[in-house]
């Protein structure tokens, strides 16, 4: 791919914290207009990396390329060129929805004419028109995520930062939230969003998954589906507490993990034949292989030890 087609890349990231290191040598390349996710679980080094990657955090050692210049030494001149909405929304709770909206457009240069035109756009774009004058603090999770994107999109950016932009809010404010970022996306904005929600990761283009700061895989959903390095075994009968506790004491499992009425069961590829290995654990369950899913890669990867 060529340079220009890449809007971010990192080349050996990493930052400690005293003895941890939160970011562990962490490279990546994210073409232009793709939405990438950052998949871990809590403390694997997602926000640590995301401020890394915007320039708020100064990397210990690598390096990265933000739309074709270097981050180091440029960082006042990319700002213009970047958004990122924080975990935490980052509203000013006490000011009112359009009072919000004018702040960040003055933090980012937009003024007069062209301020008043994007804020109105924003507002009808993001169905805040009838509360522009609300105090942000008073909205609900999804109003206040909405105005949170709104801000972080006020100049228009290239490349767009979101940490776990939709852990306050509910299943559909969530779905929602997707198409708004799935339009951005087709509009030319690059995304790099961070979750620790698999029915998200799957929605993006292409994902990192980090644990203890170090990528542990990367690529479009599907192909690290189709690559996974385990087999995918389903047992369902009765019993299956006592299946699961049987089973989890071969080495060759992963993880054997209970969803509804049947055990989904990780075996290593070193196994020949995964369904024969559990068999005689098997009484008269129905037991086969089935296609692994994005946690399953995830429960792969890191080797079981977030799940229970
Ligand atoms: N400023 C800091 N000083 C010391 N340790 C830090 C600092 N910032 C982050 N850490 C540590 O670095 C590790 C990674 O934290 P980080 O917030 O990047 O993880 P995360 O994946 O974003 O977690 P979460 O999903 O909970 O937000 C954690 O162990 C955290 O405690």
């Amino acid at each position: 791919m060529s340079q220009a087609a890449i809007a971010l890349q990192a080349q050996g990231l990493t930052k400690r914290f005293g003895k941890l290191t939160a970011v562990d040598n962490l490279s990546l390349s994210i073409p232009r207009g793709a939405i990438y996710g950052f998949l871990g679980p809590n403390g694997s080094g997602k926000s640590t990396a995301i401020r890394l990657l915007t320039g708020l955090l100064i990397a210990d050692e690598g390096g990265v390329t933000v739309l074709g210049q270097s981050l180091a030494g440029h960082e006042e001149a990319l700002k213009s060129r970047i958004g990122y909405m924080t975990q935490k929304f980052s509203l000013f709770e006490n000011l009112t929805v359009l009072e919000n909206l004018r702040f960040v457009a003055a933090i980012y240069c937009v003024k007069g004419a062209q301020a008043k035109q994007r804020i109105e756009q924003l507002l009808v774009l993001y169905g805040l028109a009838h509360r522009q004058h609300q105090l942000a603090g008073t909205m609900s999770g999804g109003q206040k995520q909405r105005l949170a994107l709104a801000c972080a999109t006020i100049h228009q950016p290239e490349l767009l930062f979101l940490d776990e932009p939709t852990s306050a809010v509910d299943p559909e404010n969530r779905r929602d939230f997707w198409e708004r970022l799935f339009d951005l996306s087709a509009a030319g904005t690059t995304i790099l969003v961070s979750t620790h929600y698999m029915d998200e990761a799957e929605r993006c283009h292409s994902l990192a998954i980090l644990e203890h700061g170090i990528k542990r895989a990367d690529g479009a959903p599907r192909e690290l589906m189709q690559s996974m390095s385990a087999y995918v075994v389903e047992i369902s009968g009765e019993s299956l507490r006592q299946v699961k506790q049987q089973v989890s004491a071969l080495p060759q499992v992963i993880s054997a993990a209970q969803v509804g009425n049947h055990l989904r069961v990780l075996v290593t590829k070193s196994v020949a034949d995964a369904v024969s290995l559990l068999v005689p654990f098997c009484d008269n369950h129905d037991i086969g292989l089935v296609r692994p899913s994005l946690e399953d890669v995830f429960v792969s990867c890191t080797g079981g030890r977030h799940v229970g």
